[in-house]
């Protein structure tokens, strides 16, 4: 049995786990984030688990409708609830900002009432991805979602990656982005301290440098940095972790290695 902070119950409901919190807690981050977005800040969502991105991405996309996402992630968190093989809140989030996936939504989530999808799959990329789940592979096929697993970044190399995700997202240059940083994106030797680590990942280097590419077509608005869990590992990993999300949140406003 769970409850929520008014002590009220709030068990899993259509297999969400404490829907409830999860849900109020993500529309009062969407009024955040869309106050912020709206006073023209850079902003920046420090999780915590990437279900917050329900709330920041669809705060971010009331002010600018024509937002575009790049989710860095070993994961894909596509998961529809009734699919999910945990129901976590963390592996659903993208599920529920496509429009195409409003379908497999229950209607009744406590909580979710105010949540409508605001993305289209082509206004989504994935970069990193290595642990997906069987539905989410469906899914990722189904619709054509554009996807860089890390065997494609090994392939291609990041910089045509990275290239390659921007033409495709905002061919014009012009469209505000949405950067979803799951710190488990990166490798566990630059990231160990968070909750669903999976070896073979981004290097920080790998990550920086995307970062900085998005952050110089000059529309790069925002970036969720989620899933570093300072409680995880030892404390060398710790450090590790922590720097790697600074070195990230700093790629953010430009290049770090100045000449
Ligand atoms: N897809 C998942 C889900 O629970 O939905 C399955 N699980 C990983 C699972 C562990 C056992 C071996 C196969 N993989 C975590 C993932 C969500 C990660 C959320 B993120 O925000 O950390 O990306
Ligand atoms: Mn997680
Ligand atoms: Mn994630
Ligand atoms: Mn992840």
């Amino acid at each position: 049995m769970h409850f929520d902070v008014n002590g009220t119950k709030d068990d899993r409901v259509s297999n969400v786990k404490r829907a409830k919190s999860v849900g109020k807690a993500n529309e009062q981050i969407a009024k955040v984030v869309e106050q912020s977005i709206s006073q023209n800040h850079f902003c920046v969502a420090l999780g915590g688990d990437h279900s917050i991105a329900i709330g920041t991405i669809i705060g971010h996309a009331r002010a600018h409708p024509n937002l575009a996402v790049v989710w860095i992630d070993a994961h894909a968190d596509l998961n529809p609830p009734l699919a999910s093989p945990s129901g976590n809140s963390h592996g659903m989030p993208v599920s529920f900002l496509l429009r195409e996936l409003v379908e497999y939504i229950p209607k009744d989530l406590p909580g979710f009432e105010w949540a409508k999808p605001c993305l289209g799959v082509k206004d989504i990329v994935y970069i990193g991805l290595r642990d997906l789940d069987e539905a989410e592979k469906a899914l990722i096929e189904k619709h054509n979602i554009l996807a860089f697993t890390m065997r494609e970044v090994t392939e291609l190399g990041v910089d045509a990656v990275v290239r390659a995700a921007i033409k495709y997202i905002s061919p014009s240059g012009t469209r505000p982005i949405h950067l979803s940083f799951d710190i488990d994106g990166l490798d566990p030797t630059d990231a160990a301290s968070t909750g669903t680590p999976v070896p073979g990942g981004l290097l920080l280097r790998e990550g920086v440098y995307i970062t900085e590419s998005l952050a110089a077509t000059g529309h790069l608005q925002m970036i969720d940095m989620v899933e570093v869990n300072p409680t995880l590992g030892s404390s060398k990993e710790q450090v590790r972790t922590l720097q790697s999300a600074c070195e990230i949140i700093g790629a953010c406003f430009g290049k770090r290695n100045r000449k």
